[in-house]
C-alpha cells in the first residue's frame, strides 16, 4: 500500500513538500487527489490561526483561531463545526479519490471525534495516503502513522527533491 508521511523540525518545509508534490500528480490527466491542507492565517506579520481547505472542492474553513469559541489548544480555539463539515467530510469524500492528502494530524485535528474517525476510515481503507506528521506528535493515530508509513524526515538538504521523489513513488 502506498503510504508516505513526511515529517521533521517546525517550519523546515513539510507542507511545502507535500503540496508540491499533490500539484506534480494533480497535473497528471485523470488522477484525483482529496482531503485537507492547513496553513495559517496571518495578520499584519502575525499569526491569527489556521485555515483547512478541502482539496477537491477547495472549500476553505477556520481551524483554529486566537478569536471565537471553542476548545483551546495554545492561544487557538479550535473550530469544530468546520473541522467537521470541512475537514472530516474531505476526509469522506477523499475515498473516492487517487491519493487522500492530510496536512495535518495536529493537537487541533484531534479535539474533533468525527475528524479523528474520518483518518481511521481512511486508514483502514486501501487507498495511497500522504501525510504531514509533527515530528512531537505522539497520540494514537501519529504513532500508528509512523508505524505503517513510509516517513521521509525533511531537512534542508533534501527538501528541493523530496516531491519528485514522492510525485514518483506514488505516480
Ligand atoms: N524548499 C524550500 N525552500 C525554501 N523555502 C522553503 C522551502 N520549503 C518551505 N519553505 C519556506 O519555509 C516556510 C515553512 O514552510 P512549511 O509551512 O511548508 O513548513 P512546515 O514544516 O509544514 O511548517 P509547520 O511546522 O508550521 O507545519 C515557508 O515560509 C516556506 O515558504
Amino acid at each position: 500500500m502506498l503510504r508516505i508521511a513526511v515529517t521533521g523540525s517546525p517550519g523546515i518545509g513539510k507542507s511545502t513538500v507535500v503540496a508540491r508534490a499533490a500539484e506534480k500528480l494533480a497535473d497528471q490527466p485523470g488522477f484525483k487527489i482529496g482531503g485537507i491542507q492547513t496553513s495559517e492565517i496571518r495578520k499584519e506579520g502575525k499569526r491569527e490561526g489556521f485555515s483547512i481547505r478541502d482539496l477537491a472542492t477547495g472549500k476553505t474553513g477556520i481551524l483554529g483561531s486566537i478569536r471565537g469559541r471553542g476548545p483551546r489548544v495554545g492561544k487557538y480555539h479550535v473550530n469544530l463545526e468546520d473541522l467537521e463539515n470541512i475537514g472530516a467530510n474531505a476526509l469522506r469524500s477523499a475515498l473516492e479519490c487517487d491519493l487522500i492528502v492530510i496536512d495535518e494530524v495536529g493537537p487541533m485535528e484531534l479535539k474533533s471525534e468525527a475528524f479523528v474517525s474520518a483518518v481511521e476510515v481512511v486508514l483502514e481503507s486501501d487507498k495511497p495516503v500522504l501525510a504531514v506528521l509533527h515530528r512531537s506528535s505522539s497520540n494514537q493515530l501519529a504513532q500508528r502513522i509512523r508505524k505503517e508509513f513510509e516517513v521521509f524526515i525533511v531537512n534542508e538538504e533534501n527538501r528541493d527533491e523530496l516531491p519528485e521523489k514522492i510525485f514518483a513513488i506514488l505516480r
